[in-house]
């Protein structure tokens, strides 16, 4: 089951106050077992970290102004399945429903490090409905107040994100703010620049398009 919440009233319309269209961006949290995904995700939304996250998987809406920008983003803070055969795993309707991706590891344990891995090559299998470029993905060291127990070096987690063109960051949702927010504007950031870009590869394949059709038709007059 998903809960979906609201964490601040919608404004009518699709419009912000300088009526310019509201940003609308649906990102998918995912990652191992307890690595902080709803820490990561509480934190962004209310600035707080409350310690201890029920196992609900849930879908928030949250209406933020960034850049002068209103934006609408829905968080979709998924649960780690249990069977270990399905837990790299991301469902076809998670990777259609998502604009983008945050995937977390603890940097204190390996495993869930190999599992952000399979994570990523899951994601970047998916060519994305119409475009040809690459989803956005984050990739997040979280725990990183926990130096005495790290398992994942800073090093091995941004090669990882080099080598599946991710962003990169290693954070403590325990500590700070900061982290969480860098992570999702950066995330916003990504998914705007893919859909200039996707809107620029669309504009020029229906140029194409059009000149085929005329030559086309030319060609059996
Ligand atoms: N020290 C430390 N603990 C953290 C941090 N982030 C989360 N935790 C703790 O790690 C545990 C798991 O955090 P959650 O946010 O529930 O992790 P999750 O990935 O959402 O967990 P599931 O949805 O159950 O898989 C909790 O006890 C948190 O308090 C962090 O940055 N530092």
């Amino acid at each position: 089951m998903v809960v979906q919440l609201r964490t601040a009233p919608q404004q009518p319309g699709g419009m912000s106050e300088g009526s310019q269209p509201k940003v609308e961006a649906n990102i998918l949290v995912l990652g191992a077992e307890k690595v902080g995904k709803s820490a990561l995700t509480v934190r962004f939304l209310t600035r707080r970290f409350i310690g201890e996250y029920g196992d609900i998987e849930s879908v928030y809406t949250h209406n933020v102004m960034v850049g002068g920008r209103d934006v609408c983003f829905s968080i979709w803070d998924s649960t780690c399945p249990q069977a270990a055969e399905l837990q790299g795993w991301v469902s076809e309707k998670q990777l259609r429903w998502a604009d983008g991706f945050v995937v977390v590891y603890s940097i204190c344990d390996r495993s869930s490090f190999h599992l952000a891995h399979q994570q990523l090559q899951r994601i970047r299998q998916l060519k994305r409905r119409g475009s040809s470029e690459k989803a956005p993905v984050i990739l997040v060291g979280n725990k990183r107040d926990l130096q005495h127990r790290r398992a994942v070096s800073s090093e091995e987690g941004r090669l990882l994100a080099l080598s599946t063109n991710s962003g990169f960051f290693e954070i403590s949702a325990a500590e700070t703010y900061h982290g969480a927010l860098v992570v999702f504007h950066e995330l916003l950031d990504l998914v705007r620049d893919s859909r200039s870009s996707g809107k620029k590869a669309v504009g020029i394949r229906s140029i194409v398009r059009s000149m085929s059709a005329v030559f086309g038709r030319r060609r059996t007059e």
